[in-house]
């Protein structure tokens, strides 16, 4: 079975399944039964303007027409409703390849998507999506390279063939948690760095930002058992550059907002907000040290402001790098 299926419908979800959907029968299914009939009538998605969905590409709400014939399936939901999916749609998902896509870390488990899936849904197996990709680029046709990581490197060699298109280069790993990891920590720093950008406090500092906090990212990663090379690649160095510099980032803007000290936008996913916790829970549960993750679980939390959080940062006993 070749056939792939897209579960979530939103910026994410629909922009790989108009990418693929060029060279593979692939079928996005999502929740909110009237915006899918809008989807399917107007062929296109508000979350993704200007994009033409294409008539080869089918939407449905129905889950048994999504998953029963498919043959690999895209998780592209947001961390926190992934458990809920994989509880939801467990009888139909068992024993397939899923690939989750969503960038986050639990909050109630601390999980990321490669062991919620294995305890939700023992027979699946996980792999992961990961790395420097605005949706709005992949839907457009833009070029992007990805990191896809699988535990058994036949079956991950077969979805990267499956997967990759003349312009979404994957590179293959085994190491999952690296690859997730790398994901999720991103999208803290992202927001550490827009906090810096929006409070005035200048691109030498966001420079500094992105850098220890990419030093917390490799921290907590390793000790949660990823390889560091994983880390070094496009899951997380790679990513963590597009979206710590890039106002196109939701996560990045969020922390351009609190900087400002503005209402923050309404309605968008921004996985950073609730990862700083899940990772600063983290941290603190195996005794490290990660100050720009707990600056940002502060600010998302609303226990402090961006000017206490920098200066708390900077008041730090000076050390070797
Ligand atoms: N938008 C982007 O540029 C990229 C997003 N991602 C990741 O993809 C994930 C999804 O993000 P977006 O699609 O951008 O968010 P979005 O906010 O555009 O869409 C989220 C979609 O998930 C659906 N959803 C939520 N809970 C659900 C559930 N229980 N069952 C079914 N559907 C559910 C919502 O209805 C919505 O359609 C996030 O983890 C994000 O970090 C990864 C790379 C790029
Ligand atoms: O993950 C992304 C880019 O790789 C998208 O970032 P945002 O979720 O911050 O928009």
């Amino acid at each position: 079975m070749s056939r792939i299926a897209v579960a979530g419908a939103g910026a994410f979800g629909t922009a790989l399944a108009v990418a693929l959907s060029a060279t593979r029968e692939v079928v996005l299914w999502g929740r909110d039964a009237p915006a899918l009939e809008r989807m399917a009538r107007e062929r296109g998605n508000p979350r993704l303007p200007n994009v033409i969905l294409p008539d080869l590409l089918t939407i449905t709400g129905d889950p048994d027409e999504a998953f029963a014939r498919a043959g690999t399936v895209l998780l592209a939901v947001p961390a926190q409703a992934l458990r809920g999916l994989l509880a939801e749609q467990g009888a139909l998902l068992a024993g397939k390849p899923l690939v989750a896509c969503g960038k986050g870390i639990d909050l109630e488990t601390l999980h990321g998507p490669s062991a919620a899936i294995r305890q939700a849904i023992p027979s699946a197996r996980p792999l992961v999506l990961t790395g420097p990709s605005f949706a709005a680029d992949i839907a457009r046709g833009l070029p992007t390279a990805l990191t896809l990581a699988c535990a058994d490197p036949a079956e991950g060699e077969r979805l990267q063939a499956l997967l990759a298109t003349p312009v979404l280069r994957l590179y293959r790993t085994t190491d999952l948690v690296g690859a997730e990891l790398g994901g999720a920590l991103k999208n803290v720093v992202a927001i550490a760095c827009g906090a810096c950008i929006g409070g005035g406090f200048g691109e030498s500092a966001r420079a500094a930002l992105l850098t220890r906090g990419f030093a917390e990212m490799q921290r907590l990663a390793l000790a949660l058992g990823a390889l560091p090379e994983t880390l070094m690649g496009l899951s997380g160095l790679g990513d963590l550059v597009l979206t710590a510099t890039s106002d196109g980032s939701r996560n990045y803007r969020h922390g351009l907002h609190l900087g400002r000290g503005e209402a923050l936008e309404e309605r968008v996913t921004v996985e950073g907000a609730a990862t700083a916790r899940a990772a600063a829970r983290l941290g603190r549960r195996l005794g490290l040290d990660l100050p720009v993750t707990e600056a940002v679980a502060a600010l998302v939390e609303g226990r402090s402001d961006v000017a206490t959080v920098l200066r708390r940062l900077l008041d730090r006993p000076l050390r070797a790098e």
